[in-house]
């Protein structure tokens, strides 16, 4: 009788935004983007926003792979990396609460508060255009305390509107709209499709709502590329927060509330100075994936 090829995996969360997590430090899986996508499927897979890889580093303790449910491969995931590190320390790993893991976009530091309460140095956001990729070329701009902001052209259909945003790169590309209320459903999806494809985002683009409550509190959702929106995004509530931060709208340290959970974010507003989100990180069941 034929034997099965199975694939062990973890499944995870961090504020709703959900993970399938493979152990790859024998560098012996073929994660091919058919895979990937499989695992992703919330049909015919495991179901998962983002399928988070475990390696081994020769820069670091650990290296962390990320793929969006549509199979590429990206830079970041803020939620992600909480998880990660309750992984690698569930799993015997490491016996260090905190850890340094290489990802596409530098090396982080992740920090494990308490069970299930992960905290991560997320490095410095970026805010010039072309380090998005953004191409600001010819758009208007205005300055909003200190952060500049785009007047961008966006044909979501029948109309033709022009928004003012923010952009940020937490290593991975973010576009911040500013709102006065918590944005709607049929806001979320129309702009954040048609956003996440826009040509000036050679990259493609993970697309943030942000309605500042106070000083300290915003809610946030975030159109996430390659998945559609999700329940939260960690690097969408870093970007997010730094934007605030930079037009003088929000304290150095502000609760993100998405509808999965809450993340701290803090920065000093320095530029080049770290970004700190802390947040949960929640394991939910594992299993063996037939192949
Ligand atoms: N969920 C993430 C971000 C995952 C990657 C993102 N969709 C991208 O394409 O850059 C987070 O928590 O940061």
């Amino acid at each position: 009788m034929a034997t099965l090829n199975t694939l062990k995996f973890t499944k995870m969360h961090g504020a709703g935004n959900d993970f399938v997590v493979l152990d790859n430090c024998a560098g012996q899986l073929d994660l091919s983007p058919g895979l990937i996508k499989r695992l992703a499927d919330r049909h015919f897979g495991v179901g998962a926003d983002q399928i988070l890889i475990v390696e081994s580093s020769d820069l670091a303790d650990f290296k962390y792979r990320i793929f969006n449910a549509d199979g590429q491969e990206v830079q970041q995931c803020g939620n992600g990396a909480r998880c990660f590190a309750q992984y690698v320390f569930d799993k015997g790993l490491t016996q260090k609460n905190q850890i340094t893991v290489e990802t596409l976009a530098g090396i982080i530091q992740p920090e494990l508060i308490k069970h299930n309460w992960v905290k991560v140095n997320m490095g410095p956001a970026q805010l010039n255009p072309g380090k998005v990729p953004f191409i600001a070329e010819g758009l208007s701009s205005r300055k909003v305390g200190g952060l500049t902001q785009y007047k961008l052209p966006v044909d979501s259909g029948s109309d033709l509107e022009e928004l003012w945003v923010g952009v940020a790169s937490m290593g991975n590309p973010h576009v911040v709209i500013l709102l006065d209320q918590t944005a709607s459903d049929d806001l979320v999806q129309r702009l954040g499709a048609t956003l996440e494809s826009h040509p000036r985002f050679p990259e493609r683009v993970n697309v943030g709502f942000l309605h500042i409550v106070d000083r300290s509190r915003v809610h946030l959702r975030v159109y996430e590329r390659g998945v559609g929106e999700t329940l939260a995004c960690g690097t969408g509530a870093c970007a997010a927060a730094v934007v605030g931060m930079k037009m003088g709208l929000i304290a150095e340290r502000v609760d993100v509330v998405k509808a999965g959970g809450t993340l701290t974010i803090e920065w000093s507003g320095q530029q080049d100075s770290d970004v700190f989100m802390t947040g949960p990180a929640q394991t939910v069941f594992e299993g063996e994936f037939y192949l």
